[in-house]
């Protein structure tokens, strides 16, 4: 029996995936916070659940089966019963910044007056101070955060389901994530896998966990095959994270045997991998011509398992040498971003056009606004279905970061 993850490849025929539909997160917030909360801009809410809902639809019409984020966990929190709920509950409050004390006291009563789906949804889209009759005495709050405006900061991130965890394998990884404004997220995961019925007791590695020292992000994880992951050293993930992680899956007989690790600029825009390199068939896959030197170079890591059960790690440089040993094959195509133009490889970088969704080998979903890129796959042979991307794009991720594949059929 296939397991509720079950991820071999990143190509395999797509059969569940985990999104999340954007919520009030993703306008709860100033300009001013912009940058700590790695937006680029606010979205306009009605139209990008519109352009999600597209997405979500063009999914369905493929075949997959589309499960929503905040209905797992609310699911998940009502098996668990009142317990469950409340120490969720207490945990989110700690890693929110209050540990005990007052506040604690009275976001927790707040919170736990409510319906759990009420609660879920409040959480993520943030708690403001006006909304509660109490003011805070103490000197945090009196003397350095008077105006400002919420207890618990909106999570707008959410919408990119990639990140926080990881499908590898029948497992994932569950991740501890770079900075403050994500780090909260993957508590949602990890409740799912512990308490939902559908992955509780189900037999599922957690690889690793987010109390993990180094981070790491799903939009760096790759699976090539079900021998080969390619991971991200970037701005989001660590090399300690990726030899953690490599240790773990040889030590735990995952059937992995090598991990790829490929080394981006560390920076907003190509903030994980998948924002420059994505794999769209057993043989092609998208790039950034912006993250490649001269004649294609790049440095990249193969680590594998010695004998004796260290880690052996090989530099090189070329990655269309390095994919075709990793990967058994004899040529593939590298399809550059924007055809290769500087300008407008740049510009649809940056709206996401090397992030494509596989959704079978040689089937990918992409943002419409890339359209040069678009055409440029088509050429290659690929089949592109387009969604809307107007707003969602403000949020720097695309399909594949709006995306958590659970399960896929194997190749
Ligand atoms: N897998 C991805 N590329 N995710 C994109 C995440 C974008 C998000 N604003 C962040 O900075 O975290």
């Amino acid at each position: 029996m296939t397991k509720p993850i079950h991820v071999t490849s990143e190509i395999g025929k797509l059969d569940v995936v985990m999104l999340k539909r954007p919520g009030a997160e993703v306008e709860n917030f100033t300009p001013e916070m912009m940058p700590r909360l790695l937006f680029d801009d606010i979205p306009y809410l009605p139209i990008a659940q519109k352009e999600h809902d597209n997405f979500a639809d063009t999914l369905r019409e493929n075949g997959v089966e589309v499960l929503y984020l905040e209905k797992l966990v609310v699911e998940a929190l009502d098996a668990g019963g009142s317990e469950l709920k409340a120490s969720f509950l207490d945990q989110m409050l700690t890693e929110s910044g209050y540990a005990a004390g007052v506040i604690h006291h009275v976001l927790e009563d707040y919170l736990l007056s409510m319906t759990t789906t009420d609660m879920v949804v409040k959480l993520m889209a943030g708690v403001r101070k006006n909304e509660l009759d109490f003011v805070p005495q103490d000197l945090v709050s009196a003397a350095e955060e008077q105006n400002y405006p919420f207890f618990l900061d909106p999570m707008p991130n959410l919408y990119f389901t990639r990140d926080p965890a990881a499908s590898i394998g029948d497992g994932l990884s569950i991740n501890h994530m770079t900075f403050p404004a994500r780090q909260r997220e993957s508590l949602f995961m990890t409740t799912i896998i512990e308490h939902h019925p559908r992955f509780a007791n189900q037999g599922l590695n957690v690889w690793r966990d987010r109390n993990q020292p180094g981070r790491i992000e799903g939009g760096d994880e790759l699976v090539l095959s079900n021998t080969v992951i390619a991971i991200g050293v970037s701005e989001r993930t660590s090399a300690q994270a990726i030899e953690d992680i490599a240790r773990r899956l040889f030590e735990k007989q995952s059937g992995f045997e090598k991990v790829l690790a490929i080394r981006i600029p560390h920076n907003h825009a190509m903030m994980h991998l998948d924002t420059v390199f994505t794999m769209i068939n057993h043989d092609q896959f998208t790039v950034h011509p912006g993250i490649l030197g001269e004649g294609g170079q790049i440095d990249t890591w193969t680590i594998t398992e010695d004998s004796s059960g260290d880690l052996r790690v090989d530099h090189q440089t070329d990655l269309k040498q390095v994919l075709k040993d990793a990967l058994g094959l004899d040529d593939l195509d590298l399809i550059p971003t924007g055809g290769g133009d500087p300008i407008i490889a740049d510009r649809e970088q940056w709206n996401d056009g090397s992030n494509t969704l596989a959704i079978a080998p040689g089937v990918v979903v992409t943002y419409n606004r890339n359209y040069v890129s678009n055409q440029v796959l088509r050429e290659h042979g690929l089949k592109v279905l387009e969604v809307l991307s107007s707003e969602l794009s403000r949020g720097r991720g695309g399909p594949r970061c709006m995306s958590m594949p659970l399960v896929r059929e194997d190749l």
